[in-house]
């Protein structure tokens, strides 16, 4: 974890420059990518590869860069007084990095909340806060149960519940070939866990 602090608190400040561990990180990705390469039975060498293992680095740095930071920290907490009412974010771009392949899973999350005591959040934070999870190795389960314990943590909701629907290319382009199959998996909390007719509602109108 100290290392990828390294890079997703480097560089933030206006004019501030590369921590030297970012530089020596991308060094050694490139060296990897390089590596996997002449072991695949390429040749590193060809042009057509020349700035691929650096391409290749940063965007490794990009797809994990959820990585040393805590998500849940994006969700603003806003007074709204009389805010009671069922909030629904639905289809939510996902795109994660399965752990155990490090290739794409692909999908939608759908988010519900209710309020309790007018705590609100802002609605693109909750679509950052899926960004924060996503952008990490992960398994689908741990990112849903994320999403909804950062809710549950941050805005002390009467209940959450969160869907998350996805296509794993490791399933698809590879190993069992199972085209066309979704995984689809839930987490609850508050009223939603404790009262089987709400939490049977709310997935109906997330899944809709
Ligand atoms: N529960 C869960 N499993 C996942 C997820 N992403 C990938 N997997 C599974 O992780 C498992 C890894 O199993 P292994 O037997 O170690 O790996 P493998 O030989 O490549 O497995 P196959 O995919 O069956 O060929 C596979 O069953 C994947 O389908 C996820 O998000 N959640
Ligand atoms: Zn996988």
């Amino acid at each position: 974890m100290d290392t990828a602090m390294e890079a997703t608190t480097g560089g933030r400040g206006a004019g501030s420059r590369q921590p030297p561990g970012l530089k020596r990180r991308l060094r050694r990705l490139e060296e990897a990518v390089k590596t996997i390469l002449a072991n695949i039975g390429e040749d590193p060498g060809r042009p057509g590869l020349a700035q691929t293992p650096e391409r290749v680095a940063r965007m490794y740095l990009e797809l994990f860069s959820g990585l040393g930071s805590d998500p849940a920290e994006q969700l603003t907490v806003l007074e709204e007084e009389g805010a009671g009412d069922l909030v629904i974010v639905r289809d939510i771009p996902l795109y994660s990095m399965c752990e155990h392949h490090l290739i794409p899973f692909i999908g939608r999350a759908h988010v519900a909340y209710l309020p309790d005591q007018g705590r609100i959040t802002g609605l693109s934070k909750i679509a950052r806060l899926v960004e924060g999870y996503a952008r990490r190795p992960q398994v689908q389960e741990r990112l849903t149960r994320q999403l909804a314990d950062a809710i549950e943590a941050r805005l002390a909701p009467r209940g959450v519940a969160v869907v998350v629907e996805a296509e794993h290319l490791c399933m698809v382009m590879r190993g069992v070939r199972a085209h066309g199959s979704r995984v689809v998996t839930v987490a609850v909390r508050g009223l939603f866990a404790s009262d089987p007719a709400e939490r049977e509602q709310v997935i109906a109108q997330l899944r809709s």
